[in-house]
């Protein structure tokens, strides 16, 4: 990452602070559904829209960022000349919201254009609306917690994984998931405390929160899984690397991960190195 590169990067977290306390206060009220389906089928949410039009408009208008891709839109959207492109998931989890449950925003930062590749990846982000807004962000240099006050003030600790494993959450149908996860899985809940919410960002930030593993497998009947490759597995994988840890698709880190098209999907684990080998292993 060049010079320039860092700067440009830190405009685009400092865009998605800004964005946060906005979003969050829309929540309010944008719990329902609206009429219209996203490019993966998922109904979107008035909490959906709103998210992505806040992020668009500020990540969108950086001099740094030339493309903006969201889960929310068919395609990646052009929007200046800058050498960044930009995927989010503008809220992540949404349907948590009808519950009162945390939800999150996912950001990954290439410099390359869309779709692109895990090892395009220059930063990655990701924020988190639970009791407390915070936000985690990852470069080269490593991995950073901020808490987001509602008037934007930020305080930041740096974050690295923990060595000793608490917690694992798994998404799926128990009975969707494939003979070779479930014996996996088996071994792993006499091990670790289940906690599962819903909410990538909520369940990855506890794994490095704790240290643990988040996975979600490839299903019997659909093998790469729900979760999408650019807007929220390559990020987080990012993220988790970063501050020590590792990442799987089931047979190689998530970052090798090169989608041809913006809105595939991929299954993932992430967490600690010995429970990631574990998996790769399981699921070979
Ligand atoms: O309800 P399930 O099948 O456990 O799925 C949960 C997963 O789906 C998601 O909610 C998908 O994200 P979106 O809300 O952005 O579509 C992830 O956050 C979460 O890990
Ligand atoms: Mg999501
Ligand atoms: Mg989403």
């Amino acid at each position: 990452m060049m010079m320039s590169d860092g700067v440009a990067v830190a405009d685009v977290f400092d865009a998605l602070a800004a964005a946060a306390p906005e979003i969050r206060a829309g929540f309010a009220g944008r719990a329902g559904e609206t009429d219209d389906h996203n490019a993966t089928g998922d109904r979107q949410l008035h909490a959906d829209i709103h998210a992505d039009e806040i992020l668009r408009d500020r990540v969108g208008a950086l001099d740094a960022v030339g493309e903006y891709a969201s889960e929310e839109a068919e395609h990646v959207r052009d929007v200046g000349a800058g050498p960044l492109s930009v995927s989010v998931d503008p809220l992540d989890g949404s349907s948590n919201l009808s519950a009162n449950n945390p939800t999150g925003t996912i950001l990954g930062v290439y410099d390359a254009p869309l779709p692109a590749s895990g090892r395009d990846l220059v930063a990655a982000a990701y924020v988190l609306y639970g009791p407390l807004t915070t936000m985690v962000t990852a470069t080269a240099d490593g991995v950073t917690r901020y808490t987001i006050a509602s008037d934007g003030r930020r305080t930041d600790e740096s974050v690295s994984l923990p060595d000793d494993p608490t917690v694992y959450g798994f998404g799926g149908r128990v009975p969707d998931w494939t003979v070779d996860f479930t014996d996996y899985a088996r071994a792993i809940k006499d091990e670790l405390k289940l906690r599962y919410s819903g909410a990538m960002v909520a369940d990855v930030n506890q794994v490095l929160t704790y240290g643990g593993v988040f996975a979600y497998p490839g299903l019997r009947d659909r093998p790469r899984g729900k979760l999408r490759t650019q807007f929220e597995a390559i990020p987080m994988a990012y993220i988790v690397e970063a501050a020590g840890g590792s990442s799987t698709n089931g047979a190689h880190s998530v970052l090798d991960a090169d989608p041809d098209d913006l809105h595939s999907r991929t299954p993932i684990y992430l967490g600690n190195d010995a429970l990631i080998d574990r998996a790769e292993r399981a699921l070979d």
